[in-house]
C-alpha cells in the first residue's frame, strides 16, 4: 500500500517504519526541517530502541522516505495517518491545531479516493467533526473516509508494541473504510477490533485514564502502607493476583508523567465536562498524582530535618519513565523544581537526557552526581541504578540517605554499604 504518515514524532515515526517493515511504501511527513534533513541523514531525533536500525534499513531499500513538504508527501497516496500532537489547551482540552493543519493540507491535494487515518489521540467525536470540516471545504463525500485507529504504544517499546499490538482498534462509518485500514496491517496478529469511531475515540481515552487511575489508586495505598508499617511491595503482589485486577501498573513510584497519561486525563475529563459529565473519580487520580513528589519532598524532610537553601540532594533520572528521552511532563523534574523551590542544591544525572532546569547542576555520571550529596533520590527506573557501587556512593556522599523513588533498589547492598534505604510505602 502507499501510505503517507504526517508527523516524524514518537508515533508517527515509529508507524513510519514499522509500516514500511511490514512492505508498505511509506512517505514519513513533518515540516520541521531540520528533523526532516535529520532523519535524511540518518540522524534520529528520538531515542527508541531498535528504530535507528529499522528506519536505516526501510530507507536504504527506499520503503521508506523523509519531506519537509507535507502535502506533496500526501499527494499521490491512499492512505494518510494523522500522527501529529494533541498537546492540552489552557482549558487542559486537546488542542486540535495540528490535526486541523493536516486536514487543511490534504484537503489542498485529494485527488482520487484517500482514507484518513486518525492515529493522534483525540477526543470523542473527531471523526465526525473531520468528515464535517472536509465537506464544508467542499471536498464530496466520495472521496475520502475518516477511519478513527488509536495507537496504544508505549515509548522505549514502541517498536516492540507495534509489531505485536494487544488489539488493533479499528473505528470506522462503514466496512469498506475499516477493511481498508485492516489492509495495512494484516501481517500482525494483535486482535482485531472494530468498532464506531466514537467507541474508538473512547476506547484510547478510557485505556490511558484507566491505567492513570490504577497508578493513583497504588500510589494512594503506597500512603496507607507508609503510615502503618506495611510493605506496599507484598501488598501488590497480593493484590495482583487476582486476575480481575493483575499485577501491571501497580508499581508505586513518583506518579505517573509523559507527553499521554496526564494530558489524555485532562482531556477525557474535559471532553466530558463539555457535554456536562463530571468525572471527580478521574479528576481525584490527578490529584494524588500531582501531589505524588510532595510525598518524597516529605520523605527527606522527615530524614534530613527542614529542607533549606544549600541542602545538597543528588537526583539520579530525569526523563517520565525509563528507556525513553521524553521529558514532557515528566514527575523527576517536578521533584527537582519542588527541591529548588525550597532551596536546595540539586545536581541530576540522567543517562540520556541533557540539561533540561535551570538551577540544576547536571553531572556526567550517575556517581559524580552524588558527590558531597546529604540525600539520593532516584526518581527515573534506569536499569543502570540497580547494578552501582553502593560503597563507591556511600564513599562519595556526605550524608547517608537513599531515596529509592521506584522502589527497585536491593536495600541490603544498600545497607551493608552503610547507606539508609527509605522506599516508597516500605517500612
Ligand atoms: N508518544 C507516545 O508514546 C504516544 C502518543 N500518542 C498520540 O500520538 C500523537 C502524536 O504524539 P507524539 O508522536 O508523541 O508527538 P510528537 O510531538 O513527538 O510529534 C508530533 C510531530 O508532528 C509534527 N507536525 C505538526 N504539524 C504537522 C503537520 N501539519 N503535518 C505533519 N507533521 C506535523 C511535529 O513537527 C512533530 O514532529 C498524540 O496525539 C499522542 O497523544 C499515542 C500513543 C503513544
Ligand atoms: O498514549 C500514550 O502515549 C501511551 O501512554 C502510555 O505509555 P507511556 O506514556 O509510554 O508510558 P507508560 O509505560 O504507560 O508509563 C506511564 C507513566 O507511569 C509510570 N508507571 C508505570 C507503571 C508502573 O507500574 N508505575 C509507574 O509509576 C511510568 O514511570 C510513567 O511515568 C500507555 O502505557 C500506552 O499504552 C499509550 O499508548
Amino acid at each position: 500500500m502507499n501510505i503517507c504518515v504526517a508527523g516524524a514524532g514518537y508515533v508517527g515515526l515509529t508507524t513510519a517504519a514499522v509500516l514500511a517493515e511490514l512492505g508498505h511504501s511509506v512517505c514519513c511527513a513533518d515540516p520541521d526541517k531540520h528533523k526532516i534533513k535529520g532523519l535524511n541523514g540518518g540522524v534520529i531525533p528520538i531515542q527508541e530502541p531498535g528504530l535507528p536500525e529499522m528506519v536505516q534499513r526501510n530507507s536504504v531499500c527506499g520503503r521508506l522516505r523523509f519531506f519537509h513538504d507535507v502535502p506533496a508527501a500526501i499527494a499521490g497516496n491512499d492512505i494518510l495517518i494523522i500522527a501529529v500532537g494533541t498537546p492540552p489547551s489552557e482549558d487542559g482540552r486537546a488542542d486540535m491545531t495540528y490535526v486541523k493543519s493536516v486536514l487543511d493540507m490534504a484537503a489542498g491535494v485529494m485527488n482520487g479516493h484517500l482514507t484518513i487515518v486518525m492515529k493522534s489521540t483525540v477526543p470523542p467525536g473527531t471523526g465526525d467533526w473531520a468528515d464535517a470540516y472536509l465537506l464544508e471545504k467542499g471536498i464530496g463525500a466520495q472521496e475520502f473516509d475518516v477511519v478513527s485507529n488509536p495507537e496504544f504504544l508505549r515509548e522505549g517499546t514502541a517498536l516492540y508494541d507495534s509489531l505485536h499490538p494487544e488489539r488493533i482498534v479499528i473505528g470506522a462509518a462503514h466496512e469498506g473504510a475499516a477493511e481498508k485500514v485492516y489492509g495495512m496491517y494484516d501481517r500482525l496478529e494483535g486482535e482485531v477490533v472494530r468498532t464506531g469511531r466514537r467507541e474508538a475515540e473512547l476506547i484510547k481515552y478510557g485505556s490511558n485514564s484507566f491505567l492513570a487511575t490504577k497508578l493513583s489508586f497504588i500510589n494512594e495505598l503506597s500512603r496507607v502502607c507508609d503510615a502503618y508499617g506495611a510493605d506496599i511491595t507484598q501488598v501488590a503482589i497480593g493484590i495482583g493476583l487476582d486476575s480481575r485486577i493483575g499485577h501491571k501498573f501497580l508499581g508505586p513510584g513518583i506518579g505517573y508523567g509523559g507527553s499521554c497519561l496526564p494530558k489524555d486525563v485532562s482531556a477525557l475529563i474535559g471532553a466530558a465536562a463539555a457535554k456536562g459529565v463530571e468525572m471527580p473519580l478521574l479528576g481525584a487520580a490527578a490529584g494524588v498524582n500531582a501531589s505524588q513528589p510532595d510525598i518524597y519532598v516529605s520523605k527527606l524532610e522527615a530524614e534530613l530535618g527542614e529542607l533549606k537553601d544549600g541542602t545538597r540532594i543528588a537526583v539520579w533520572g530525569a526523563a517520565f519513565k525509563e528507556d525513553t528521552d521524553d521529558i514532557r511532563s515528566s514527575q523527576a523534574i517536578v521533584l527537582m523544581e519542588r527541591l529548588q523551590e525550597r532551596g536546595c542544591a540539586i545536581t541530576a544525572y540522567d543517562p540520556v537526557v541533557a540539561p533540561v532546569l535551570p538551577g540544576v547542576a547536571w553531572a556526567g555520571s550517575a556517581l559524580d552526581a552524588v558527590q558531597g550529596a546529604e540525600a539520593l533520590v532516584l526518581a527515573t527506573g534506569w536499569s543502570q541504578f540497580k547494578f552501582i557501587d553502593w560503597k563507591e556512593v556511600k564513599a562519595r556522599m556526605s550524608g547517608t540517605i537513599v531515596v529509592d523513588g521506584r522502589n527497585m533498589l536491593n536495600r541490603k547492598l544498600i545497607e551493608e554499604a552503610g547507606l539508609r534505604y527509605v522506599g516508597v510505602g516500605r517500612p
